[in-house]
């Protein structure tokens, strides 16, 4: 199962290097309650990732990346601690994937899954987060760029949890989203909230469409719906694309 933990859940996106302590908390006791087994945590760049990112990019071009580089690595890592540090703190066996040191850009992600498989099977946790990575250029590489990836290389579920409640058209949340109606619902996405240098909700279903995945997209802020999704509850969204 793949858990992608959306920045706007874990942060405020508004105010950079924030942290949302008590969501961070109550979802850490959430997957900890669910005790699932094969699962991979991705978080996103929330006020962390994009606030740097967003000083290196300059009309869509990368500037003074021999700093930039690790400086969008640092504010990563950052988070990518606090998160790992409070789910260990819940003896969730969380370890660190960081993709700027492997995962390479050429025109497609060359992302080796060889170490993950290793921690699956050991019942680790590894925790994925969004980052910057090296190529023909760079190119942030996104949350929601790494969970369709993996869901779709490891056939793994994919669970989207983010600060809505799902899908909205027209003012409603859309129960379901399939081949017979995607092409509508594009037409009522967008991008995100805040500082934000990736997608929005318009770039998670353009990837489950690429991808040809089906995934559920929910409110992670509400209690008990990280660990409803984790045991399989059909809760806000879910997209059938497969
Ligand atoms: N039709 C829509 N339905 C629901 N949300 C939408 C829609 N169109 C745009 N959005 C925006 O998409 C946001 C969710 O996408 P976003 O990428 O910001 O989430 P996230 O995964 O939590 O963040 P991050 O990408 O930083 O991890 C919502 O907060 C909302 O502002
Ligand atoms: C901004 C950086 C470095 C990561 C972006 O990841 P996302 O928030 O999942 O799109």
């Amino acid at each position: 199962m793949i858990l992608k933990l959306g920045g706007s859940v874990l942060s405020d996106k508004k105010i950079p290097f924030s942290v949302n302590w008590d969501n961070l908390e109550r979802i850490a006791m959430e997957i900890k309650k669910a005790s699932v087994d094969d699962l991979i945590i991705v978080h996103g760049g929330g006020s962390f990732g994009h606030p740097i990112a967003k000083k290196y990019m300059k009309n869509g071009q990368f500037i003074n990346m021999h700093k930039g580089f690790w400086e969008i690595q640092r504010a990563m890592r950052r988070f990518n601690n606090i998160i790992i540090d409070t789910l260990q703190s819940y003896d969730i066996p969380a370890v660190s994937i960081q993709p700027s040191s492997f995962v390479v850009y050429k025109g497609e992600i060359v992302f080796d899954v060889s170490a993950i498989k290793e921690f699956l099977k050991k019942k680790f946790v590894p925790v994925i987060h969004g980052d910057i990575i090296i190529g023909e250029d760079y190119k942030i590489l996104s949350g929601d760029d790494i969970a369709p990836y993996l869901a779709k290389t490891l056939g793994l579920r994919l669970l989207y949890a983010t600060d809505v409640d799902g899908v909205y058209v027209n003012g409603k949340v859309i129960e379901r989203i399939d081949k017979e109606n995607v092409e509508d619902v594009l037409k009522h996405l967008s991008g995100s909230n805040g500082i934000d240098v990736t997608g929005g909700m318009r770039y998670k279903i353009e990837m489950l469409i690429k991808n040809k995945l089906n995934a559920i997209i929910f409110n992670g802020n509400k209690r008990d719906n990280i660990y409803k999704a984790l045991k399989g509850e059909k809760i806000g969204t879910e997209i059938i694309l497969e």
